[in-house]
């Protein structure tokens, strides 16, 4: 990918599988985001490839992009197929937005419009969810709480998820499989595999080895 003199990535390939989910690390502006944008066909690149199967993808972006005349409810609502207003009461309560169901973006602090812009790309029926530090500004338990939420969602849903984060410690919690970005022009230095799930604790001496390494490749 190249803007104008900018060559951003070079000789990036990697693939995602089905149900896994794929955390992306690197320096600031080696591009992840751009490399999301792609992925999502919001960008084209300059040379190569991107072939995405299935065809229902949703983004959270890093700002929420909410639509400021609808409320809470609609923002959500909007996307979905059906009116599943079970599912819909579900997720409010689950990024912890009950009772402010029927207040507009304006009416939210910036941390609850990022819930809401989460409840939404959770309730939109998508095979690939592309997330570009989609926790960013929220406080360290809601992060962990939205940590949790994900995985939770995803055991229903198993959707594919490339997770853009600079956290290595949300990296480490959710993902299968993390790719550590060089510099730019980025191409994948490094790329390593986590145990399932159900054994993850920061505290595990395996996801300390990988945070090392991690730690070491990005400085
Ligand atoms: N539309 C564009 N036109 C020109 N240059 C762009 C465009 N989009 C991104 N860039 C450049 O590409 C590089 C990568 O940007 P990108 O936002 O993808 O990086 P990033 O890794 O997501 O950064 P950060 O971690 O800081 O969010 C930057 O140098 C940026 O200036």
């Amino acid at each position: 990918m190249t803007f104008e003199n900018l060559q951003v990535m070079e000789n990036l390939s990697f693939q995602v599988e089905h149900n896994e989910i794929v955390a992306i690390i690197g320096p600031s502006g080696c591009g992840k985001t751009s490399l999301l944008n792609m992925v999502a066909g919001l960008q084209t690149p300059t040379t190569g490839t991107i072939e995405v199967s299935g065809e229902a993808t949703s983004f959270i972006f890093q700002d929420d992009r909410l639509l400021p005349w609808r409320t809470v409810w609609d923002n959500i609502a909007l996307v979905g197929q059906t009116d599943d207003k079970v599912a819909i009461q579900g997720l409010i309560d689950a990024v912890g937005l009950s009772g402010f169901e029927h207040y507009y973006p304006c009416q939210l602090s910036g941390g609850m419009q990022k819930r809401c812009g989460i409840a939404r790309a959770f309730y939109y029926n998508s095979q690939l969810l592309l997330m570009d530090e989609p926790f960013q500004g929220l406080d360290y338990c809601l992060r962990r709480e939205m940590l949790q939420m994900l995985l939770t969602v995803w055991e229903t849903h198993r959707q594919s998820i490339l997770f853009v984060t600079h956290e290595i410690d949300e990296a480490l919690l959710v993902a299968h499989r993390i790719l550590v970005l060089s510099k730019r022009p980025s191409t994948i230095l490094e790329t390593f595999t986590l145990p399932p799930h159900n054994q993850r604790t920061l505290a595990d001496p395996t996801l300390l080895a990988v945070r090392q390494k991690v730690i070491e490749a990005i400085t």
